[in-house]
């Protein structure tokens, strides 16, 4: 006795049958995924350029908002981002020897004045280190990734306010030493390596906590630290929640859309989302922008259709997380080398946010461009003229003028009507095929 060999499809009516059904769903699957119109786009950028926030404000504009358990991972975010802000002033205190209470001069006179006071012996001393920090490799090179090497790094030497702030660090001392209220207070959150770790949440947000956290962030020397975030890292959010933290630690707090805009989850992995604008279906990759994680981009290149590039212009005065060194605008500028001149995007458009124009705009009013980039000639306070300057930059990467586009847009991720009229306008260049029908800044 042998089993029953099966009949041939052709012999046997329910087979036949059931094979005509499954081919049908496949070829309607086919179907379906064409009339779709599925379009890939990647969202590239370095780390902490805006690329999430641009997918949380298609979440809004174009999906169906934030669900509870979205909002509850915000909510634990931006309490932790209280925490984490106030950790990284702190230990900035010690790093640029500003004393607690440090009382910022009004102008380079005063601090003079103030630093006459001390004797000659810790004035020179402060001079030689001075002189070993603000070293500067002033060899500028032809070639532009040589040049980007290099750049990017401050050249200005003497800052009056800032030596007065060491030498007054000399006597009251740091962190450790200094005999006040809020030193003391400071001491206890220096001692968190990491809050988001092995923290307890719901006792950080308690009343004594978050008031000693106000009286820190209060204290004038961490206000004065505050104005030179661009010297150490320090989350873009940390102005944000410090004006909400009574609302944000509040026990019943739920995130608004502003909020969760504003909070800061750094992005591991890459991750897909799907929205349907106008009539087509775009399939869309947020990418974490950390240097550890751009190794897991390269899967996710075949088949890309459009890609958006975020650079957070405002970084320019910044170095990156990762080596404490490297430009923050340099690095991203390196990146897209990579990313416009891969192969596979050869003939692939790209469109470029510079990202975090509001910062920039701020930051322009009092910090020129040309003290990073020193080839910059054009007016020192024009957030037009310096974005022009990094738009040529950009674009200047570019090997394949002639087989693709940049197109370039200033945006301000966090602000939701900005972002929508930008977004309208890319997916509609994008819907037409017709990236040229692009308006430049
Ligand atoms: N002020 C301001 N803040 C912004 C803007 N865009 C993003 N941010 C803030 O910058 C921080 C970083 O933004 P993310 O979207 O997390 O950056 P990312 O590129 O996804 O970073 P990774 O996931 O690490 O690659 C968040 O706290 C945002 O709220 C902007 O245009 N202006
Ligand atoms: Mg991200």
């Amino acid at each position: 006795m042998g089993c029953a060999a099966s009949a041939p499809i052709d012999q046997d009516p329910a087979a036949k049958q059931r094979n005509d059904e499954i081919d049908k769903s496949i070829s309607q699957e086919k179907k379906k995924r064409a009339n779709e119109n599925r379009t890939k786009l990647l969202v590239l950028g370095a780390g902490e350029s805006g690329k999430s926030t641009i997918l949380k404000q298609m979440t809004l504009i174009y999906g169906t908002g934030f669900t509870p358990n979205q909002l509850e991972t915000f909510r634990q975010a931006i309490q932790i981002n209280i925490l984490v802000s106030i950790v990284s002033l702190i230990k900035a205190m010690d790093k640029l020897r500003i004393p607690f209470g440090f009382k910022k001069p009004v102008d380079a006179d005063e601090a003079t004045r103030r630093l006459a006071a001390f004797s000659t012996n810790l004035l020179l001393e402060i001079t030689v280190v001075d002189s070993n920090e603000h070293s500067m490799d002033d060899v500028q090179d032809e070639s532009q990734l040589k040049s980007t090497c290099e750049e990017g790094r401050s050249g200005s030497t003497t800052d009056p306010i800032a030596d007065l702030s060491k030498q007054e660090f000399a006597v009251a001392g740091g962190t450790d030493t200094h005999e006040s209220r809020v030193a003391a207070l400071a001491r206890e959150f220096r001692k968190l390596d990491h809050p988001s770790f092995g923290f307890n949440l719901k006792m950080a947000m308690q009343p004594e906590t978050i008031a000693a956290i106000k009286e820190i962030w209060n204290d004038p020397g961490i206000q004065y630290c505050y104005t030179r975030a661009n010297e150490f890292q320090l989350m873009d959010s940390c102005a944000y929640v410090m004006q909400h933290i009574d609302r944000i630690s509040s026990a019943d707090f739920v995130p608004t859309n502003e909020d969760v805009l504003n909070a800061r989850i750094m992005t591991v992995g890459v991750h897909e989302s799907n929205f349907k604008v106008g009539g087509m279906m775009l399939t869309i990759y947020d990418v974490g922008g950390q240097r550890s994680e751009r190794k897991k981009w390269a899967q996710y290149f075949d088949d890309t259709q459009a890609i958006l590039f975020l650079v957070a212009v405002s970084a320019y005065d910044q170095s990156c997380m990762e080596d404490d060194q490297t430009n923050r605008v340099v690095e991203s500028m390196n990146l897209f080398s990579s990313i416009c001149n891969h192969p596979l995007f050869k003939k692939t458009d790209m469109v470029l946010f510079l990202n975090k124009i509001d910062l920039f705009q701020t930051k322009i009013e009092t910090r020129p461009i040309s003290l990073y980039f020193q080839d910059y000639t054009g007016a020192p306070n024009s957030v037009q003229e310096s974005a022009k300057y990094f738009i040529k930059r950009f674009q200047a990467i570019n090997k394949y003028p002639n087989d693709k586009q940049i197109y370039p847009h200033l945006t301000h991720a966090t602000d939701t009507n900005m972002t929508k009229k930008v977004l309208e306008s890319v997916f509609e260049s994008i819907l037409k095929g017709n990236m040229e029908a692009y308006g430049m800044v």
